[in-house]
């Protein structure tokens, strides 16, 4: 980032201070580079709101009729009231066919059917209220239904959605307001037309901007629950989810899917030495020094003290191999007498090691980094052959 842009963020965040850090600034506009788990939580969180508003709605829809059977003459009241126990019946098959899975298309497509049947209810009763001539109460009643986009527009707020996915949502139902006006143009009140239209894209604007602010702060809580607060690297808990979901699309994909599994040597000895503190800088440190030799899309995960696993997608034996000797060569880093800081280190790969789930992948590597130390430390052990030191 040039110095501008650098200072003008800093304003930002200054303004805000805690929140978003830069990098993840871009992933309020697309969803495109969101984290994977990110992408999940976001996924559950959204088929959550859809399925809260689907109960909302299959409550409330058909109670309306209450209102329609007072106000409306009949037959008019009876269609509405047919409509609404339809609209009643979508909202419920939706709350009870969609639980949350994870998966982001699966929560555009809930997104999508709880969008469409308040749409398609209100063109239908929008087509049969205008075959009526009603006046007094039963004419200002009948006016609120064209209300509906505004409550669907608004109800986009409660989603954490990205500028982009807001945008894709509303543009259908602005863009239907557009071409029903051009159509009806020759009897339009264009002064109000434009004003409710007006009105519309200053919602859309106002709930988009609502639901970019709660992806931020999701972004952050997110953060913040699957980091190792002193390395920053991926927690346990995070890794083990991660490792699951990587190796099930490697599985079904029938991909290489290789983890190193990487033991500070010594370790007890810098603590014993130097104190704690000075223990936990280098493991800082260490981390700073692998994730600056990272490939995009591998992942380092604090495993447990000083132990790290590093997930590397896509890769097989000899080329998970060719990585570590380069963070090899790299360095890790260097203990606080100066000397340099070792690792050893177990390679697994899952189709050539055949490993069943993920957790007998992780366990080769833990194994395979157990030769290593025992054959002296400092060395990479990537299969059931001699330790290279
Ligand atoms: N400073 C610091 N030390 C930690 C942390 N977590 C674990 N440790 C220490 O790491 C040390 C690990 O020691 P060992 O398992 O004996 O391993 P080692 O000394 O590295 O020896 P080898 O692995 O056999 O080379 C223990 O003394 C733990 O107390 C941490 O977060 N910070």
């Amino acid at each position: 980032m040039n110095p501008l842009a650098d200072q003008l963020w800093h304003r930002l965040t200054g303004i805000m201070p805690g929140e978003l850090k830069q990098a993840e600034l871009g992933w309020l506009a697309t969803p495109l580079r969101h984290q994977m788990l990110l992408a999940r939580r976001r996924a559950t969180l959204i088929v959550n709101r859809v399925r809260l508003f689907a109960f909302l709605f299959a409550l409330l829809t058909p109670m309306w009729s209450i209102v329609d059977f007072v106000v409306f003459p009949f037959p008019l009241w009876i269609n509405l009231a047919l409509m609404r126990f339809a609209a009643c019946a979508a909202f419920a098959s939706l709350l009870v066919y969609y639980r949350p899975s994870g998966n982001l298309f699966d929560a555009y497509r809930a997104m999508a059917i709880l969008f469409a049947i308040p749409s398609v209810f209100y063109v239908a009763s929008r087509s049969l209220l205008g075959s009526y001539h009603l006046t007094g109460l039963s004419a200002a009643i009948g006016a609120g239904y064209a209300f509906l986009p505004f409550v669907l527009l608004a109800g986009l707020s409660i989603f954490p959605l990205t500028l982009l996915e807001s945008a894709v949502v509303a543009s259908p139902i602005l863009l239907a307001q557009l071409l029903a006006g051009y159509i009806n143009w020759a009897a339009l009140d264009w002064p109000s037309f434009a004003g409710a239209f007006w009105l519309l894209m200053l919602i859309t604007a106002v709930s988009a901007l609502a639901g970019m602010s709660q992806l931020a702060f999701m972004i952050a809580l997110v953060r913040q629950a699957i980091r190792d607060p002193l390395t920053g690297t991926f927690s346990r808990r995070s890794g083990e989810e991660l490792i699951d979901l990587q190796f099930t699309i490697a599985k079904r994909n029938n991909l290489p899917l290789a983890i190193a599994f990487l033991d500070i040597d010594h370790f007890k000895d810098i603590n014993d030495s130097f104190g704690h503190e000075a223990g936990d800088k280098v493991l800082a440190d260490v981390t700073a020094f692998v994730g600056k030799n990272l490939r995009r899309g591998d992942t380092l995960v604090r495993w447990g003290g000083e132990e790290f696993l590093l997930v590397m997608t896509n890769t097989d034996r000899s080329q998970a191999e060719a990585a570590v000797a380069r963070l090899r060569a790299a360095g890790f880093g260097t203990r606080p007498d100066k000397m340099p800081l070792t690792a050893s280190i177990g390679i697994a790969e899952r189709s050539v090691d055949q490993a069943a789930d993920w957790k007998s992948l992780v366990d080769l590597a833990d194994q395979r980094m157990y030769r290593a130390k025992q054959g002296g430390r400092d060395r990479v052990v990537s299969c059931d052959a001699p330790a290279v030191p």
